[in-house]
């Protein structure tokens, strides 16, 4: 076994095992049902045999019992085979249940930086392939090897019974299939884990192709990315291929092996019988051991083949389950109900990898109850100072307060609850308006929400669709326009009742009306909110308290707008630019 699987893969194995952990009840009752099988599949061909000499001895008053006797056997043995089955269903189906519930509590729980590195499709491959696949060979694999070591045990005594000779040509068998299946085992551990990674970028590849569909076809790449799946699914078919060619190969040659073992006791039945040594009752008896012996055998040969899939799946998923290495997002355990909204970073930089630095020694203040704009070149840092402030990543060195204390030391509900972001491009869920609105407070009427929907003028168009809030908006609101996609955004958030507001200006112009909107409702919630504001278009913001003037992740100015006008290059240089765009527009 050493050379099958080395002591990770049998930590990985042990690890696997605790899965059936939940289920030991159900694995007993399969476990006693199937032994059970296994005796009567055990005394059937004693029956047979005594069947067919009765056959020819013509004592049929004596066969018709034996023949009672066989059809009963056979009756449990059917009963007993679908309980195996029914319970080795449901105990695969409870295994990848709960495979794909802890996977998916992992997934939600790795940090934001996992997510730019790891591709969507990624994700998926383990929680559906890789499941699966252990579910199976839990099953299936283990319970079937263990069953069939059961049935070598016993098998290999009543044989030996009733022939040595021909019972040492079935056992000698044994390792030539061992060697066919541990051979072709390492090969398809070898394909599997390729099998796996081309999984990955397969449904990856698919993944985008469906969500950024509009881009495809406006961008006249059909084409382009028809080749490009198609590339995938043939590498994917041949991988397939590969791997059952090996797999049957394999399974021929022991099946092979299992034949000539098997004509070699006929030879040496027939020369038993005609010495007188073997009767013709324990001959059929025998051979219908011998199938039974070999078919075991092979499967307990063939479980090292399995297993090496299983291994590759297992780390995948275990991989995943560990989070991939990633240190988790560190929470205090401050909880807070009010907050006052006042915030500070001091001395903050950050780099996304180790290199580059995206953010350097940033400090600043923003006052509660304020509007507070940032402002600056594209990819000058300022998304990432939201990043930093929603705690997606933690900063290389400083500190980021808010009422005075660290971010980190807050429970994440707090930090959650207090604050809310509308996003550039802002994501809403395949579910109804109400839904959309509601999902992140769930204490918020539908008063509130028709209240807000009213202030932000959406709500006439909700009203206008057939089934007003119960509408289900399409994935990522594809039937929405840009302007009601934001609106719904910010209802959400202004619904959620966060102290501190972030907006992430729409880079794409929204239309006037929704710029407008946007404007008055972030002037009529800063009295008692505080907002801060990634403008892409300083005309929005001249009007705010505060304006940070960001450049290449420092801060180069901070004042009124008036006042960086007349001191401040930079910030005079971003205005003047946006004025020479509007001239050229108009
Ligand atoms: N998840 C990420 N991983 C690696 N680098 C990133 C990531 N997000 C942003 N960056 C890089 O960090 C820098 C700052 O990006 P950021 O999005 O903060 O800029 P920005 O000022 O908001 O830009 P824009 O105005 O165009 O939205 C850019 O060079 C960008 O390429």
């Amino acid at each position: 076994m050493k050379s099958i699987v080395d002591k990770k893969d049998i930590g990985l194995l042990k690890r696997c095992l605790m899965y059936l952990f939940p289920y030991k009840l159900r694995v007993i009752t399969t476990f006693f049902c199937i032994v059970f099988c296994l005796i009567l599949q055990i005394i059937e061909p004693l029956i047979l045999g005594k069947v067919i000499a009765l056959l020819f001895s013509k004592e049929f008053e004596k066969l018709s019992v034996m023949l009672m006797y066989l059809f009963v056997t056979e009756l449990f043995v059917t009963i007993l085979s679908f309980f195996q089955s029914y319970l080795f269903s449901s105990l695969s189906e409870n295994i990848i249940y709960d495979l794909k519930r802890d996977m998916f509590q992992k997934i939600i729980e790795l940090p934001v930086k996992a997510f730019d590195q790891m591709k969507v499709g990624e994700f998926i491959s383990r929680l559906q392939g890789d499941t699966a696949t252990v579910a199976g060979i839990l099953t299936n694999q283990l319970i079937n090897t263990a069953i069939d070591i059961l049935r070598v045990v016993i098998i290999s005594i009543v044989v030996f019974q009733i022939s040595i000779p021909l019972s040492l040509v079935i056992v000698l068998s044994f390792p030539v299939t061992f060697l066919i299946f541990t051979f072709s085992g390492k090969k398809i551990r070898k394909r599997s884990e390729e099998l796996a990674k081309l999984n990955d970028s397969y449904f990856s590849n698919l993944q985008q192709s469906i969500t950024g569909i509009r881009e495809i076809k406006s961008l006249g790449i059909k084409k382009i990315k028809i080749n490009q799946f198609l590339d995938l699914a043939i590498l994917l078919k041949e991988k397939n291929i590969n791997i059952n060619i090996i797999s049957t190969v394999a399974r021929s040659l022991s099946q092979f092996t299992s034949f000539l073992s098997q004509l070699s006791v006929m030879a040496i039945a027939g020369f038993l019988i005609y010495k007188g040594q073997l009767n013709i009752e324990y001959f059929i008896a025998f051979t219908s051991y011998s199938s039974q012996l070999t078919g075991s055998l092979m499967n307990i040969t063939q479980i090292s083949s399995n297993i090496q899939k299983a291994l590759t799946s297992l780390e995948r998923i275990f991989n995943l389950l560990d989070e991939f290495g990633y240190k988790r997002e560190k929470f205090g355990d401050i909880e807070k109900q009010y907050i006052e909204g006042e915030i500070k970073f001091c001395n903050i930089s950050f780099g996304y990898g180790d290199d580059l630095r995206v953010v350097d020694d940033l400090s600043f203040s923003i006052a509660k109850n304020n509007t507070t704009a940032i402002v600056g070149s594209s990819g000058g840092g300022k998304t990432t100072i939201f990043n930093l402030l929603l705690h997606f990543y933690e900063a290389d060195t400083g500190a980021i307060l808010i009422d005075g204390t660290d971010i980190k030391h807050f429970n994440e509900e707090t930090l959650r609850r207090h604050i809310s972001v509308v996003h550039q491009t802002p994501y809403l869920f395949n579910a109804t308006f109400a839904e959309n609105m509601l999902i992140a407070n769930q204490e918020a009427t539908e008063e509130d929400m028709i209240t807000i929907c009213k202030k932000i003028k959406i709500h006439d168009y909700i009203m206008s669709l057939p089934h007003g809030y119960k509408t289900v908006i399409e994935e990522n609101g594809s039937n929405l326009s840009g302007g009601q996609k934001q609106r719904i955004a910010i209802a959400r958030a202004m619904l959620k009742k966060s102290k501190i507001i972030l907006f992430d200006e729409a880079t794409s112009s929204l239309d006037n009306e929704t710029q407008q909107m946007v404007k008055e409702l972030i002037s009529s919630i800063s009295h008692d909110h505080t907002v801060v504001v990634i403008a892409h278009r300083l005309s929005s913001i001249i009007d705010s308290d505060e304006i940070l003037v960001i450049d290449a992740g420092k801060l180069v100015g901070q004042g009124s707008h008036r006042n960086l006008l007349n001191n401040n290059f930079t910030y005079k240089k971003l205005y003047e630019s946006e004025l020479e765009c509007r001239a050229l527009i108009s």
